[in-house]
Parts: structure tokens; sequence; C-alpha cells
């Protein structure tokens, strides 16, 4: 099955005037997760990065087995008050909300090149919060890979200093 089949489109969640997409039907199927991982593989294989930070929560059923299939090392990009040691954080504002992400402030080694996995690029105020953390513990943003993205909400302008991709465009 194709993952790009497996994306439903919810009307009015979690708020009225929102089509929310909601991807956990890929990962009941097997098959579809599969090619998931497979076509992000071959989308990001050829950029150069040490880590691949997911930010939570949809991030990390992208991040993590993308990150074992390319031994790389996993980071988690977590929501305020989840992470124990010391953090750095950032608020931003999204489609549908506002929040505060955090990172450990030793998650990686300084000068380490990251790239950020999301399911969702929508207005793009989530992985800019996480631009901005991995800048200022002094980590290179190699690139930042999503799942889907919404382009009528235009967060791949505010992204122009990196590659951006996505495996499907709406
Ligand atoms: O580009 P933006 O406008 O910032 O929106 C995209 C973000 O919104 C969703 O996360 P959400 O905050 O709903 O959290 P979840 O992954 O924990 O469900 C999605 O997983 C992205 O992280
Ligand atoms: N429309 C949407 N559907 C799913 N996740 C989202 N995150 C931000 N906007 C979203």
């Amino acid at each position: 099955m194709n993952y790009q089949d497996c994306i439903r489109e919810i009307p009015d969640f979690p708020k009225k005037g929102i089509l929310f997409k909601d991807i956990t039907p890929i990962f009941k199927n097997p098959e579809a997760f599969h090619n998931l991982i497979e076509d992000l593989y071959n989308k990001v294989k050829e950029l150069d990065f040490d880590y691949i930070a997911g930010i939570e929560a949809r991030g990390f059923l992208v991040g993590v087995p993308l990150a074992l299939k390319m031994n790389k090392g996993f980071i988690p990009i977590r929501k305020k008050g989840k992470l124990p040691g010391e953090v750095i954080r950032a608020e931003y504002e999204l489609e549908y909300g506002s929040n505060t992400l955090e990172m450990h402030k030793d998650a990686f080694e300084p000068g380490s090149k990251i790239l950020i996995i999301d399911d969702l690029l929508a207005t793009g105020g989530t992985v800019s919060a996480s631009i901005e953390m991995i800048e200022n513990l002094n980590g290179q943003v190699a690139g930042l890979a999503f799942i889907l993205e919404l382009t009528f909400l235009n967060g791949r302008e505010r992204l122009s200093k990196f590659p951006v991709i996505s495996l499907i465009k709406d």
C-alpha cells in the first residue's frame, strides 16, 4: 500500500476551520510505513549530517526509524517540561496555537550537523523554533525533512536558508 493513500483528512480538528491531516493510518500498515521510510531515505541520503533531530510527537514516528536505517544518532526535541536534563527552549506559533519546545543543552557536540525531521510543514513555526535552538547550541542545520507540506501556508518561505525536503505537497 502507498503511504500517500494512508493520510486522511479530519475537518475542524483541533479547532474549527482546520483541516487536520491524520497520518496515523500509515503506521498501521507495515508496507506503507516501509515505503515511507524508504522514500525519505532516498531523499535525504545525499545530505551530510551527523544526527537526526525529531520533533515531538509525530516527528519521532519518522525520525527514529530513519535514524536507525541510516546508522545516525537520534535527538529528541520535546514539548516543554518533558526533558530531565538542562534545557534550552524556544516559544513558537503554529497553524492552530502556540507552544514551547525544549532540547537538552548537551544533546550534541558543538559544530555537529543536524537533519531535522517532522511529519508536516504548515506555517513553519515549529521547525523554526527547532532551528533556533540548534543554532543557539552551535549546531549546523543540514536540512529539514517532512512527509507532508501544506504549501498554502508558505512555511517554506521562512526556511530558504536550508534544504527543505517534503515527500507530498498539498
Ligand atoms: O508548521 P507549523 O505550523 O508549526 O505546524 C507543524 C507542526 O504541527 C504539528 O505538531 P503538533 O504541535 O500538533 O504536535 P504533535 O506532533 O505532538 O501532534 C506537526 O506535527 C508539526 O510539528
Ligand atoms: N492541518 C494540519 N494537520 C495536521 N497537523 C498539522 N500541524 C499543523 N497543521 C496541521
